[in-house]
C-alpha cells in the first residue's frame, strides 16, 4: 500500500498541498482527480522523492521512502523522456540496460497489444502512439506500483480506448496504480478508488464501486456535489 499522510508542500510562499492524506492499495486503480494546478503532479513527484515535501510522510508497504523504494514504484510522466531519434527498439534496449526490473517478455506483449512497430523512431510517432510507447516503457518494469500522470491527455478517442484497455488486461496484473486526470469520462469504469482534490486538500476519498452500488452515484455525480455544493 502507498500511504500519503498529511503531506504539505509550498513553492516559494505559495502553499500547494495543505495536508493531503490518502492510501492507494495494490491491485487497485486509484485516481487523483482535480482541476489544473491543484497539485496532482506534485503528489506523484513527492512519492518518487523528486520534490521534497515540507511536512507529513509517505510510506510504501509500511516503510518510509528510501533508495530501495524505487525498485517497487515507477513513474510514467505525461511526456516521453527518450531521445526523439531513438527507435522504439532502442528505447527498450536502453530501459533493459538501465533497469534490473525490465521484463522483456511483457515489453514485447505490450508492443503487440498496442500494435506498435519497434523500428519506428520516436520523433515519427503520432501523439497517441507516443503515449503508448511511454506507457509500454513504464508497464514493462516489474514493479508493484505504477504512477501515471495524465496518460489520456491530448490523444484521440481510439488511442484512449486502447490505453484504457491495457488496465483491464493481464499486462497490469495485480499491481497498484495511481493515475491523475482532470477528465474522468474515459476511465470512470476502470477506477477502484477516487481521491478528489481541491485547494490543497482531499475533499473526498471513496471506493467508486461502493458509491455506485450504495448511493447510486457515479464519480462525476460525486464531483458535482463536492465542487458545486
Ligand atoms: N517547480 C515548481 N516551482 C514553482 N511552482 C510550481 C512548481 N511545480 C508546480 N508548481 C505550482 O504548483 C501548483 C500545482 O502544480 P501541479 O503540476 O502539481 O498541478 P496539477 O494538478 O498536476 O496540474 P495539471 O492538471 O495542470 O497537470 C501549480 O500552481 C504550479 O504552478
Amino acid at each position: 500500500m502507498i500511504e500519503i499522510k498529511g503531506i504539505t508542500k509550498k513553492f516559494g510562499r505559495k502553499p500547494v498541498l495543505k495536508g493531503v492524506s490518502f492510501a492507494a492499495n495494490k491491485g487497485e486503480i486509484t485516481c487523483l482527480i482535480g482541476i489544473n494546478g491543484v497539485g496532482k503532479t506534485t503528489i506523484l513527484n513527492a512519492i518518487m522523492n523528486l520534490t521534497p515535501i515540507n511536512s507529513g510522510e509517505i510510506l510504501i508497504d509500511g516503510e518510509k521512502l528510501h533508495k530501495g523504494s524505487f525498485e517497487k514504484v515507477t513513474f510514467i510522466p505525461d511526456a516521453i523522456t527518450m531521445p526523439p531519434n531513438m527507435k522504439i527498439s532502442d528505447a527498450m534496449t536502453f530501459m533493459a540496460d538501465f533497469y534490473q526490473s525490465w521484463n522483456q517478455k511483457r515489453a514485447e506483449d505490450l508492443l503487440t497489444f498496442f500494435k506498435l512497430d519497434a523500428n519506428d523512431r520516436i520523433f515519427s510517432l503520432s501523439k497517441g502512439n507516443t503515449a503508448k510507447v511511454n506507457m509500454l516503457l513504464g508497464l514493462a518494469l516489474d514493479v508493484d506500483y505504477l504512477l501515471m500522470d495524465e496518460p489520456f491527455s491530448g490523444i484521440d478517442i481510439f488511442s484512449r480506448e486502447q490505453i484504457a484497455n491495457v488496465f483491464t488486461s493481464h499486462l497490469v496484473e495485480d499491481r497498484g496504480v495511481i493515475i491523475t486526470t482532470h477528465e474522468i469520462n474515459d476511465i470512470e469504469h476502470l477506477i477502484d478508488k477516487a481521491v478528489i482534490l481541491n485547494e490543497g486538500v482531499v475533499l473526498r476519498e471513496f471506493n467508486a464501486e461502493e458509491v455506485r452500488e450504495i448511493e447510486g452515484k457515479s464519480i462525476i455525480d460525486v464531483m458535482r456535489e463536492v465542487y458545486q455544493p
